[in-house]
């Protein structure tokens, strides 16, 4: 056999079937793990799918490589990826390409190309989405780096992508860490969308007293709908699954602990440091943290509870989740494309928000009808302010907001928390106001700190002698 066109290093669960995706395409493929046992297997399992080159060595695995080389490492996060990236440039020439795959930092990635494109060669941080399944059949690929390594490298990744209408959800996100920044928001609406899901399915047993089975068959019908998506999919399958060990739903034997891997964390890390507001992130992200602390829990189990414990009309409620469930989303995603327009003005990135909300609409986990929605609200209107105000968004909002209001209330009513549908409303509502109480904040701030104010009617920052006269000068 030849040489490969493209290499994928770590063969566990991403690479292995990213590696066969590429050999489903007609592309031979060099494959190689740090564990060789991984790569016999592989090949033992799968060497009649395509043409593999199977590698023992870093080095082995690179002199297998076609030039310009290409080589994917799908290996865990941070010190592991510095590693395989060091011993595959010590093999590598000027104009050969490593691809990360994995969920890196985006600050890392900015590193790495750069540490690299000084020993000139590229590297691209790619974000891939789409889980075991997805990899192996059609991811949404975000990759960021040179445009001049796109023209070489896109071709093959938009091959293995996932198709929707005939379009590859690959698109060269932008430069350097572009691509790893646009998959963490990605992920962090990920979060935020289960988050959501989550709470409809809380507030909705505890307030109907609804089966699980009877909750997936919510959620099947709502799959019809505009909430369509993976997420709503996999949540009939999941709620509607039973323990064979014990014959009870599964959702009732597994530990209510959520645990992450720190994509979302990393979001609204980044958010902080950009001064965007992504609450309904946040707010998932915290509900993680707090599932995960057992002690404080069994501790506050005896705290006071609400008198009312169930809802009066069940029928009313799932419609009314339903919406809430919806306008909550929107908001999400308005969260999320502002952030990735902050860091694309920070960084210099140029990310078309569109062409992010096309390459979402397959292959990935937060796949969904709705993005083609988005996709057409920045295709409308490219400098659109926030997704709340394209005319398709505002009216669904309007639609939802009476419902979302009575979820958020009866939630309260009863004790039962939905973070993610409280924060959303509160950004909306917040960010439909004419005057927010951040005047009063201001005078405060300019009170115990001389920190100045601006006025709304005359240029220029000013502070009042709060502790002497009171009167105002400008600062
Ligand atoms: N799993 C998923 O659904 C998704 C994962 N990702 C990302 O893709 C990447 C791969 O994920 P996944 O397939 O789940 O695998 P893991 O994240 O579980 O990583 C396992 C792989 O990393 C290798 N590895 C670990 N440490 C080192 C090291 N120091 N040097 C060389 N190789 C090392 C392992 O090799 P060995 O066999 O020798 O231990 C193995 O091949 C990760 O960055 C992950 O965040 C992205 C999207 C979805
Ligand atoms: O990248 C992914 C999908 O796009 C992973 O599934 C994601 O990393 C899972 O994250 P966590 O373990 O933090 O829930």
């Amino acid at each position: 056999m030849d040489k490969a066109d493209i290499g994928v290093t770590g063969l566990a669960t991403m690479g292995r079937n990213l590696a066969r995706n590429f050999a489903h395409h007609g592309h031979v493929v060099a494959v190689h793990n740090r564990t060789q046992n991984r790569t016999t297997a592989f090949m033992d399992q799968h060497r009649d799918e395509g043409a593999f080159l199977a590698a023992g060595s870093v080095e082995e695995f690179v002199a297998s490589l076609r030039r310009p080389r290409k080589a994917i490492i799908m290996v865990k996060a941070g010190a592991p990826t510095d590693a395989v990236i060091e011993e595959l440039a010590a093999h590598m020439e000027p104009g050969d390409m490593i691809i990360d795959g994995g969920n890196a930092l985006y600050a890392d990635t900015r590193r790495r190309e750069a540490a690299l494109r000084e020993r000139g060669l590229h590297f691209v941080g790619a974000g891939i989405s789409g889980g075991e399944e997805g990899a192996l059949n059609g991811p949404s690929i975000m990759p960021g780096g040179a445009p001049e390594a796109y023209e070489t490298l896109g071709p093959l990744l938009e091959d293995v992508a996932a198709k929707v209408d005939g379009t590859p959800c690959c698109v060269h996100v932008g430069p350097d860490g572009a691509g790893h920044f646009v998959k963490m928001v990605h992920n962090g609406i990920e979060y935020s969308d289960m988050q959501l899901i989550v709470e409809s399915y809380d507030l909705l047993r505890q307030a109907l007293g609804l089966s699980p089975q009877e909750l997936a068959d919510v959620f099947r019908e709502w799959n019809r709908g505009d909430l369509e998506s993976y997420l709503i999919e996999i949540t009939t399958e999941v709620l509607g699954h039973t323990d064979a060990a014990t014959g009870r739903p599964f959702v009732d034997v597994v530990v209510d602990q959520a645990e992450q891997k720190g994509t979302g964390r990393w979001t609204v890390q980044s958010a902080l440091d950009l001064g965007v507001p992504v609450t309904g992130i946040a707010e998932a992200v915290f509900a993680r943290a707090l599932s995960g602390h057992p002690d404080q829990r069994t501790a506050a189990r005896s705290l006071a509870g609400p008198q009312e414990k169930g809802a009066a009309d069940g029928a009313d409620l799932v419609e009314d989740v339903r919406r809430a469930l919806y306008a909550s989303k929107i908001v999400a995603y308005a969260q999320g494309f502002d952030q990735i327009a902050a860091a694309s003005a920070e960084y210099g990135w140029s990310i078309d928000p569109g062409a992010m909300a096309t390459i979402w609409r397959g292959g990935c986990i937060i796949r969904a009808r709705f993005l083609d929605r988005i996709r057409e609200a920045y295709e409308a209107r490219p400098t659109l302010p926030t997704l709340l105000v394209d005319p398709t968004f505002a009216a669904a909002l309007a639609d939802a907001q009476v419902s979302w209001r009575r979820v958020v209330a009866t939630a309260a009513t009863i004790g039962v928390p939905t973070p993610g549908f409280s924060s959303a409303l509160a950004y909306y509502d917040a960010l439909r106001r004419d005057r927010l109480p951040a005047a009063l904040l201001q005078g405060l701030r300019d009170y115990f700190g001389a920190h100045t104010y601006r006025r709304v009617d005359r240029e220029g920052a000013f502070h009042t002698d709060w502790s002497g006269d009171r009167v105002e000068r400008p600062a």
